[in-house]
């Protein structure tokens, strides 16, 4: 297939878009239409030319937004459509060309990820209407974690909540660990081994990579177990679910609102769900955005550390997504409380390694783990696979 691929994210409020050439290098026209369904909906990107544009879409809904991010595809006609699908259960262990009988599986895996599939659902519905002849591909954040084995994978539950419900640990961000983890395979001397892998970006989650098949990784049942996220807590007491409903009567609906919508580095800050803002602010002494960095990069070191267990040897860790890309401090704070694992960060190139900056942070001469940044490409691994499935169908 010649023709270039649209991969689509699309939120509850949003759609992500990129069209990519079959030679991933090639500049690409992408954008982000935002806010969709309110007045101040709009639809931002850039053009071949790398120049910025915004176009107010008020009160547009998906379908809209699709259309109008058709008339800025300069008129290029995409072969293929792919779409990021956040959870596939534990029926895709790869991309599919969309039927109706994938998209029955979605929605039966619906109900495990009720804050990002009905989104994804309603992106492959629109994008049916507006490119009906065109092949649709569903990209799973799931898959890749579908090596994991039971030990990782089961909760110490009764095994008939596995069995008749689907209740296990399934893993997300699975495009962007794969990406990253076989990058560096590619570059490092240490080829396909053992990596860790630290996804930091609005969600965050971490994974232990061995010959590019994923052994655990931090997120579970849904996109909320683990790492501190933006606005995520990660991580509590699986206790406190039933202590907020018995002493302060919570509905599971506000409990759920809380624990998604505002903890996490919001949280914990009182502040901001933004890296940025919290690293300034703990700068200046902000004592919640001071203790906010401080559980964060504890607690990535806290996984990092507990992954390395699944993995046979340890050959590197990798940082990539908006703050592990950016963010000297997170990296340099992370790998402070990981002394014993032998790393040696080289202050200048840590500082020197942002804004899409690929590269080993290993101090001249060491010969333990490595470290690296690798910026992320997760549209890029999208428009592979869908290539791929329209090429080689099942
Ligand atoms: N220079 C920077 N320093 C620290 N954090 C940064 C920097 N640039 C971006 N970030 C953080 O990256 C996060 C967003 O990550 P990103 O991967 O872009 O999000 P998404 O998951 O929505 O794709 C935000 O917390 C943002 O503050
Ligand atoms: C699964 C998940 O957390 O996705 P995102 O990082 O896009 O929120
Ligand atoms: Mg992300």
């Amino acid at each position: 297939m010649n023709a270039p691929v649209l991969v689509i994210n699309c939120g509850s409020s949003s759609i992500k878009y990129a069209l990519i050439d079959s030679d991933p290098q090639a500049p690409r026209l992408a954008g982000l239409a935002e806010r969709l369904g309110s007045s101040d909906a709009r639809l931002k990107g850039k053009n071949s030319a790398g120049e910025s544009f915004t176009q107010p879409l008020p009160n547009a809904d998906h379908a809209e937004a699709l259309n109008a991010i058709l008339q800025r595809l300069e008129g290029r006609v995409p072969g293929a459509v792919g779409h990021r699908i956040v959870h596939g259960g534990e029926h895709f262990t790869q991309a599919a060309l969309v039927d109706d009988s994938v998209i029955e599986a979605i929605e039966t895996t619906a109900a495990l990820a009720p804050l990002h599939n009905p989104a994804n659902l309603a992106g492959i519905a629109a994008t049916r209407k507006v490119f009906p002849e065109l092949p649709q591909v569903a990209v799973f954040d799931t898959a890749f974690h579908q090596t994991l084995p039971p030990r990782a994978y089961r909760y110490a539950l009764p095994e008939a909540l596995y069995t008749e419900h689907g209740i296990r640990r399934y893993g997300f961000h699975g495009t962007s660990h794969a990406f990253v983890s076989q990058r560096a395979g590619e570059l490092s001397s240490r080829g396909a081994g053992g990596w860790l892998t630290a996804h930091l970006g609005n969600g965050c989650s971490t994974a232990a990579v061995w010959n590019n098949q994923s052994l655990d990784t931090s997120m579970g049942l849904t996109p909320l177990e683990g790492l501190v996220m933006g606005t995520r807590s990660g991580d509590v007491d699986p206790g406190l679910h039933a202590h907020l409903h018995r002493q302060l009567g919570w509905s599971v609906d506000e409990i759920d609102n809380v624990l998604n919508k505002q903890s996490g580095l919001l949280g914990l800050s009182g502040l901001t769900n933004d890296m940025r803002e919290v690293e300034d602010q703990a700068m200046a002494g902000h004592p919640g955005a001071k203790l906010a960095l401080d559980v964060f990069c504890y607690r990535i070191a806290k996984s990092l550390a507990a992954l390395s267990c699944a993995l046979p040897t340890l050959d590197g860790v990798i940082f990539t997504g908006g703050i592990g890309e950016n963010s000297p401090i997170v990296r340099r704070e992370v790998l402070a409380l990981l002394p014993h694992f032998g790393f040696s960060l080289d202050e200048a190139a840590n500082e020197a390694t942002i804004r899409g900056k690929e590269g080993k942070l290993d101090s001249a001469g060491h010969s333990g783990p490595e470290v690296w940044v690798i910026p992320t490409d997760e549209e890029g691994r999208i428009a592979m696979e869908t290539r791929h499935c329209v090429e080689t169908p099942e």
